[in-house]
């Protein structure tokens, strides 16, 4: 690590000695300039008023798909309310528009998105915009311009106004001729998916940028998340979301990944928690950028049997997607999270069975649940 942020400091060096005048600076071109287009602070959203404190001022974008919104209902406890702008470009409901600042924010529109930045003093950047596996192959040109020219855009923004950037990436970032069991933190990784060959993508551009400009890139390799109260955004992984539902609706479930598919997998309140604590990492306790985490790790047989425990009747039946097993054969089984655990404390809260508990308690004990207990 020295040696390579040594070069990049040789490198400015160079640059700035070189007698050609041109001003290098240590922050991407195009950053530097002023915004054509300056808008009201308040022009876009509701009742933000930032109070003087310590608290970051954070910016989350795609902020409605599956994480979003808990992520942000986490930070706001932990920072306040009002330094915690949600947005997106889909419309929020009631709920979550009502239960803090929301903002329109297309990550494709670079200069609105550098208005947004600089109008509310945003000091954090949690990126989770993107498009997920499966939607990602159902449409790569979008899932190119939105993973890839989306990261650029705020990559460079953050790197202008020196930001701390969050971007999450995925065990989608390794292919099949990644080790699957475990997977570490480094090695091969040659995904097979555009969603994959974005995220490897926003690694290293991350890790580029922090060691190049100095920009405060972390990033965590999210397993599949599982939630209860917000729904996934087309992955490989959302069968272990839907199972839940389907058990309690109807008792029958149809999977899409074949029985002996193991995947790693993560509750959602194990994800968001360890999101901020990254984030709050001391710089100097990270010896990387990018980290595995990991909780548990399971096949749909054994998520059934478990789910069997509260559903006893639930009526498993398969039917394989080709695309959807192809990617999962292809993504790591275990993950070796050991970095994360060694440098900043990682700890995850949730096995299979409280995860399964947690799931069926949100969603509510309806008569099947209470049957079988
Ligand atoms: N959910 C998981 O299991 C999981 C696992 C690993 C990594 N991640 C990563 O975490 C992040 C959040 O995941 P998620 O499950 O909430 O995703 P999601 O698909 O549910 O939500 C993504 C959001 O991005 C928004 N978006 C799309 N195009 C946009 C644009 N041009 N500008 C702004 N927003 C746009 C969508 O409207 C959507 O609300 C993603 O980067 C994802 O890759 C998620
Ligand atoms: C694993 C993750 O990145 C996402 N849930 C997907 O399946 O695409």
């Amino acid at each position: 690590m020295p040696v390579i942020r040594n070069l990049g400091r040789a490198a400015s060096q160079l640059l700035q000695s070189s007698g050609c005048g041109c001003g290098v600076s240590l922050v991407p071109a195009r950053a530097i300039g002023v915004s054509p287009r300056q808008v009201a602070s308040d022009a876009s959203f509701h009742s933000v008023t930032f109070s003087e404190s310590d608290h970051p001022r954070v910016l989350i974008t795609g902020g409605l798909g599956q994480l979003g919104v808990g992520l942000a209902k986490l930070l706001r406890k932990r920072f306040g309310k009002n330094n915690v702008i949600l947005s997106d470009i889909r419309k929020p409901a009631d709920n979550v528009f009502y239960s803090g600042p929301f903002i329109f924010a297309d990550i494709l529109d670079y200069k609105n998105l550098r208005e947004i930045v600089v109008n509310n003093r945003i000091t954090w950047l949690f990126h989770y915009s993107a498009l997920l596996s499966a939607v990602g192959e159902a449409n790569v040109p979008l899932a190119r311009a939105v993973n890839i020219t989306g990261l650029h855009n705020v990559l460079d923004i953050a790197a202008e106004h020196n930001l701390r950037l969050f971007v999450p990436s995925t065990i989608g970032a390794f292919g099949p001729t990644s080790p699957r069991d475990p997977t570490p933190d480094l090695c091969i990784q040659r995904p097979r998916t555009i969603y994959g060959v974005s995220k490897v993508h926003a690694e290293l551009m991350g890790e580029y940028y922090h060691y190049r400009y100095g920009l405060d890139f972390r990033c965590l390799r999210y397993p599949g998340i599982i939630s209860a109260d917000s729904q996934p955004g087309g992955g490989t992984t959302d069968y272990a979301v839907q199972i839940f539902h389907d058990a309690i609706k109807t008792g029958k479930f149809k999977c899409y990944l074949r029985p002996d598919t193991r995947l790693p997998m993560m509750y959602i309140d194990d994800c968001l928690k360890a999101t901020l604590e990254v984030m709050e990492a001391p710089a100097e306790t990270l010896t990387m950028r990018t980290y595995n985490i990991s909780a548990m790790s399971f096949t749909p047989e054994e998520l059934a049997q478990e789910v069997q425990k509260y559903v006893p009747e639930l009526q498993m039946t398969y039917n394989v997607d080709q695309v959807r097993q192809a990617i999962a054969d292809s993504w790591p089984m275990n993950f070796d999270d050991s970095n994360a655990r060694r440098d900043w404390g990682w700890k995850h809260d949730y096995d299979l069975p409280e995860l399964v508990t947690t799931m069926f308690s949100y969603l509510g004990s309806d008569s099947r649940i209470a049957q079988a207990n």
